[in-house]
């Protein structure tokens, strides 16, 4: 039990002085005031959250951490000449070292940083990775991607390989993974090799993530070779229909082509407004996206373009820029950025459970120290989250009502130890290039 806390509930938009009591994995009492002393005689173990805030975790919806060693080794170059001249060369060079020491850097950061859950689009040594959560104890959306620039036969062999790692693990480590088919982009998977993927997610009814109408050079690209914009391509292929679209980045999605979005299965899309500025791609068109029916959450994307994982950075990006763009201060509010970076974020990665604060849903949530002079007066918590808030402010992460981090420490990841891997991964793979 966590007593003396201020809880924050997104959804109903209040702040309440109470407790919360957890049973194993769930949220079993919300309550104001003090708990009855009846309770705190049979509970396990009462935490004084004195001082602190509860919320929702963050949700990252799209990332790529088995990039992680990938941090600032290509700064100002656009995405076609940064993954072809850049990423992809030094990704050939990872193995299954460096990308394990990768991983646990992005472990690192993300848990510090408040994110208990978020979504890894990665091609390589996936296994791995999912045991290492089930360890760790975080919450992941997991895929092995495909990227479809080869023969049908080697496509054909990564779509096996990539049904079988998401039979594997859908929804296991307790339900805290779940698992998705990902192809790359439309630029890297011609139209026959994303009829397929769809074809087997239908099957396996899972949903598909995909990059999406990242760039203005990827939209004309697509309309020289095939006529079409990208979304309208995928509703002619017929595959709009017939799963649960997770899309990454959309910067380039006018009305036409999200009046299409909107009549598919189900759509969420996931904002990358970091990346988008700093590979210098634009800035999508958040506003009217909202006046669609499609869930928008956010995403950091890798450290290759960003250059960290802190969903605490991406929502005030997300409430700030749109203001900007616009010229209007009444575009995306703080309630909106919280949304996103939290419970549309959490129904986007299928974890259904996940719904906030409230007796019955998965006890995932983070500690904030209130206590400090930028998140000052204590009052209007809605706005200091979002736009003033630094991620450091974070102290406590739990996930399915177990702490991975107490009072800044990681519990279940050796911080120490894993700094200096990452390091040294980096050289060894410096070394190959
Ligand atoms: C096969 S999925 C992983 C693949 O994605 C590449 N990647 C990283 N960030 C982006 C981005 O913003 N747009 C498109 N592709 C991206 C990365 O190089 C990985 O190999
Ligand atoms: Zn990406």
């Amino acid at each position: 039990m966590i007593k003396n806390v201020k809880i924050i509930s997104i959804e109903k938009k209040t702040v309440s002085d109470g407790y919360l009591e957890i049973d194993g994995k769930i949220i079993k009492k919300v309550n104001k005031g003090e708990p009855p002393i009846e309770t705190l005689n049979q509970v396990s173990r009462v935490i004084d959250g004195k001082g602190k805030w509860l919320l929702p975790g963050f949700v990252n919806t799209h990332t790529h951490v088995g990039m992680n060693l990938l941090r600032g080794y290509s700064d100002e170059l656009p995405l076609q000449r940064w993954l072809q001249e850049k990423m992809w060369p030094f990704e050939a060079k990872l193995d299954r070292a460096s990308v394990a020491a990768a991983r646990r850097l992005a472990l690192v950061e993300m848990l510090k940083s408040g994110t208990t859950t978020f979504l890894e689009m990665y091609h390589l040594f996936m296994d791995d990775f999912a045991e290492e959560i089930q360890d760790v104890g975080i919450r992941a959306t997991l895929m092995r991607s495909m990227i479809g620039l080869c023969p049908t036969e080697e496509q054909e062999a990564k779509l096996k390989e990539a049904k079988e790692f998401a039979l594997n693990w859908h929804q296991k480590a307790e339900g805290r993974i779940q698992t998705m088919l990902a192809p790359h982009a439309p630029y890297t998977c011609p139209p026959n090799f994303i009829k397929r993927i769809v074809e087997e997610a239908t099957a396996l009814q899972l949903p598909v993530h995909m990059h999406l109408a990242e760039t203005k050079k990827e939209v004309d690209d697509h309309i020289n070779e095939y006529g079409l914009h990208p979304v309208h391509h995928l509703d002619e292929l017929g595959v709009l229909k017939e799963v649960d679209w997770l899309f990454a980045h959309g910067v380039f999605l006018e009305d036409e082509h999200l009046e299409v979005l909107q009549s598919a299965k189900s759509v969420a899309i996931s904002h990358n407004p970091i990346s988008n500025l700093k590979l210098g791609s634009g800035i999508a068109a958040v506003s009217k996206w909202q006046q669609y029916d499609l869930n928008i959450c956010l995403g950091t994307d890798s450290v290759a373009s960003n250059n960290t994982l802190d969903m605490v950075e991406e929502m005030r990006m997300a409430a700030l820029i749109h203001k900007g763009i616009e010229r209007d201060p009444t575009v995306v509010t703080s309630i909106d950025a919280l949304h996103m970076a939290t419970l549309n974020g959490s129904k986007a990665l299928q974890f259904e459970g996940v719904k906030g604060i409230k007796e019955g849903a998965e006890a995932d949530f983070v500690l904030i120290n209130g206590n400090q002079a930028h998140l000052q007066p204590e009052s209007q918590l809605f706005s200091h989250l979002v736009y003033a808030l630094n991620s450091q402010d974070v102290t406590d992460v739990y996930v399915q009502g177990v702490a991975l981090m107490e009072n800044k420490q990681l519990l279940t990841l050796d911080e120490e130890k894993i700094i200096y891997e990452a390091n040294h991964e980096f050289r060894q793979v410096m070394s190959r290039l």
